[in-house]
């Protein structure tokens, strides 16, 4: 019997024998070196402590997030913090039944802390209507004010019109900033609203007011450009149907919520209809687009036994499909949960420009201060016009758009990336994408199509072919390692009925062996018969000829003598020499590590142009030659296999192969790739490449406008509303040039 759970276009190499050894227990992230820094997605949760999720409206920006530090840090039992200011939710780890003493606190600093459920799958984040016509107020109060000031109308006039706009439109900003002083940190708000007091109080009445309602805009038009990055990512999940055509227990055909069903439901899928659930086809053939997984738009033929999924398209005709998981559980719905688990986790470029707004900031404000007392008191300045350029500096004085372009930017990415088929665990890959020196790839499955068909048998001291057909048959079906499937296929119209199979185990990158009619057999390399002194001068010999030719030899033995061998050979897929050839214009060296024999292995680095092959590699093997590249630049390591785990994990960049319907994959992998496109490999380093660039003009833009109002306003051209405009057009700027990676396509 057959242990196949997945489909050909799932990657079958990664699923597991049914009674394979525990999977690796190295996890990504614990064992990566340097570079990069490991993902923060992952909150470890240590023994006694447990873990609360918040979801706070208010908490979007940077300043938000300070503030909260600052407050929670004074409870006790709290161990760790994890902020994801794009989903604004707020992971906590403590122990102790603390939550309320953490919503109470948060509670102080004018925000409200929703508890979530831990590790709900992502929920719609509830949309706040903003009310427009009290700025629309405000800004008409300011240009009043800014007409009574003009005509020379008396000060109280203008006084007026631009208190009334400044209470219109900037309470909220005033207690922000107050709550933020009281804690001592200068926030925007506290920093406008000391802008915007100072004004009134030297007597520029509708700067004043203008300089108010110009922030509340700004910050109106940040918050609904930064919901676009949110809103890409939750547009995916949206692509899963609301209903699904459910088998009832009478056996009659109806409509329901797709929420609300089980695993193990029946469900028909018409032709132009999207998919509810994952699940594996029962009935029925035809196309799929699967673009929202995999990014791959060209359909995919389903027939019975093959697996859907969630939020893919079906083309040509109906089919009926049983559903494997819950609707919150599909790979999409896993998808988007790791994208935003991934925004959560800062990236080293993000820490970087936190660290330096943290300096920044206080720099500018001391400044300020400088400019505002010490030209009068020594140099016998004008009070009133050194008081005014101090106030236009801290109006510059904010980091915002500094501090917000690297969030965006990488979210942006990560969302465009995961639309590909290109599922990044964290913005420190993205940045580490286009540092990669080394390429080390898995060869069968991932280079090759991992579906070796057999070319040779060949039986040795055989009293009885079609006795040890059947043994080899029964072994090779409890395997869905590829050498195993290709006897299988090659051997099952045989019809012999398949023995029972007792102590059934693997040797991962090596074989497997059980006891059929109470006799021990192993099915396996090479190497391995040689080990345990089976193979002799003609085996070795026929071998050696079979390998020549690019082949790969499995080999059946009981405990005396080898039985028979298997020689078979894979065919090198379509995409890969392309996908060679881009990964070395773009500077990135390659190598194949393989657990296959040097000779096939050399076969297809040649066909492939891979500048390096390293055949006949345990897992550990893998791991060490991985290790070795890691030590002379940034390394990432292709794969699919078990065999590759450790290797996997161990490289700065792990890259599964084929993820789509294998969840550890999806789960552990540094990058995952969710079909076998080669070709996703320098279109991610591209994107890496884009990202940084996009990052950088980001930085000189913010930086760059700030430095020419810093110096238009000491040589006493500056004004604030100027001041303002510069300021928070530098925010939008940045966020739009962000945003524009979403556009992009990858590829
Ligand atoms: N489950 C299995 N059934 C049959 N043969 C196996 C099995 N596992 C390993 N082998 C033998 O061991 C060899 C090495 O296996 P391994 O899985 O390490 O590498 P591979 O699949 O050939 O190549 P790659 O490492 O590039 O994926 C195979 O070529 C095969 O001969
Ligand atoms: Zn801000």
């Amino acid at each position: 019997m057959h242990y196949r759970t997945h489909s050909s276009a799932a990657h079958p190499h990664l699923a597991t024998d049914t009674a394979s050894p525990k999977r690796a227990t190295c996890c990504s992230g614990a064992c990566h070196g340097t570079a990069p820094e490991a993902p923060e997605t992952r909150l470890a949760v240590p023994p006694g402590h447990s873990r609360s999720r918040f979801y706070i409206a208010a908490m979007d920006c940077p300043v938000e997030e300070a503030l909260l530090r600052k407050k929670l840090a004074s409870i006790s039992g709290i161990a760790t913090l994890q902020f994801n200011l794009m989903q604004r939710v707020l992971t906590v780890v403590h122990n102790g039944e603390i939550q309320d003493t953490i919503v109470q606190a948060i509670s102080t600093l004018g925000m409200q802390a929703e508890p979530l459920p831990d590790d709900a799958p992502a929920q719609e984040s509830p949309v706040v209507k903003t009310v427009w016509w009290p700025l629309a107020g405000a800004a008409l109060m300011a240009l009043l004010a800014e007409v009574a000031h003009w005509t020379g109308q008396r000060t109280l006039l203008a006084a007026a019109c631009a208190i009334a706009a400044i209470v219109l439109c900037g309470l909220s900003t005033y207690k922000k900033g107050w709550i933020s002083l009281r804690h001592g940190e200068l926030n925007i708000n506290a920093l406008m609203s000391i802008a915007v007091t100072g004004a009134a109080l030297i007597g520029q009445w509708p700067e004043a007011a203008m300089v108010m309602v110009l922030f509340t805009l700004a910050e109106r038009i940040e918050a609904l450009s930064l919901d676009r990055a949110r809103h890409a990512l939750r547009a995916l999940m949206q692509l899963s149907p609301e209903t699904a055509t459910v088998q009832g227990e009478d056996g009659i055909w109806q409509t329901r919520d797709a929420k609300t069903l089980e695993a193990g439901c029946l469900i028909r899928v018409r032709p132009g209809e999207r998919i509810a659930l994952d699940g594996v086809v029962t009935a029925g053939q035809s196309t799929i687009n699967q673009a929202p997984i995999t990014g791959e738009s060209l359909p995919v033929e389903k027939s019975i036994g093959d697996t859907v999924f969630a939020g893919t398209i079906n083309q040509a005709g109906e089919l009926e499909y049983r559903a494997s998981s819950r609707a919150d559980h599909s790979t999409l719905a896993r998808i988007v949960h790791a994208v935003e688990q991934a925004q959560g986790a800062r990236a080293p470029m993000q820490r970087f420009i936190d660290r330096f707004a943290r300096v920044y900031t206080p720099l500018i404000f001391a400044l300020a201060l400088a400019t505002a007392l010490l030209p009068p008191l020594l140099l016998d300045g004008n009070w009133h016009d050194w008081i005014y350029k101090a106030l236009v500096l801290l109006v510059i004085a904010c980091p915002c758009a500094l501090v917000i372009s690297t969030p965006v930017t990488i979210v942006s990415a990560l969302t465009a990336a995961a639309r590909a088929g290109i599922l990044i665990k964290g913005g420190a890959f993205l940045e580490a994408g286009r540092k990669l020196k080394w390429l080390a790839l898995d060869k069968t499955g991932t280079l090759t199509h991992g579906r070796p068909e057999l070319t040779d048998t060949l039986f040795f001291n055989a009293h009885d072919e079609t006795a040890i057909r059947q043994v080899v048959l029964s072994l090779a079906g409890r395997s869905d390692h590829p050498a195993s499937r290709a006897i299988v296929r090659a051997l099952a119209h045989d019809g012999a009925p398949a023995l029972g199979v007792s102590d059934f185990s693997a040797l991962p990158g090596q074989g497997i062996s059980g006891t059929l009619a109470g006799k021990n057999y192993t099915l396996g390399q090479h190497r391995l018969m040689q080990a345990r002194e089976l193979s002799n001068a003609t085996i070795d010999g026929e071998i050696a000829k079979l390998e020549q030719q690019g082949k790969s030899v499995t080999l059946l033995a009981d405990e005396a003598q080898v039985l028979a061998l298997f020689a078979m050979a894979d065919t090198i897929k379509n995409g890969s020499r392309s996908a060679i050839a881009q990964l070395h214009e773009l500077g990135v060296k390659t190598v194949i590590l393989s657990g296959d024999n040097a000779h096939t292995v050399r076969t297809i680095a040649d066909a492939a142009g891979i500048d390096d092959a390293r055949g006949q590699l345990l897992p550990q093997g893998k791991l060490d030659a991985v290790a070795a590249y890691c030590a002379l630049g940034v390394t990432g390591m292709v794969g699919d296999g078990i065999n590759d785990a450790p290797a996997l994990a161990r490289a700065d960049i792990g890259f599964a192969m084929g993820a789509a319907g294998t969840d550890t994959a999806i789960e552990t992998a540094d990058v995952a790739l969710m079909d076998d496109d080669l070709a996703k490999l320098p279109a991610f380093i591209r994107l890496s490449h884009r990202c940084h660039a996009v990052l950088l003009q980001n930085i000189a833009l913010a930086l760059g406008i700030k430095a020419v109002f810093l110096l238009l306003t000491l040589a006493g051209m500056g004004t604030m509303w100027m001041a303002v405009f510069a300021d928070m057009g530098a925010s939008l700027l940045v966020i739009a040039n962000g945003l524009r990676l979403l556009q992009k396509q990858t590829g």
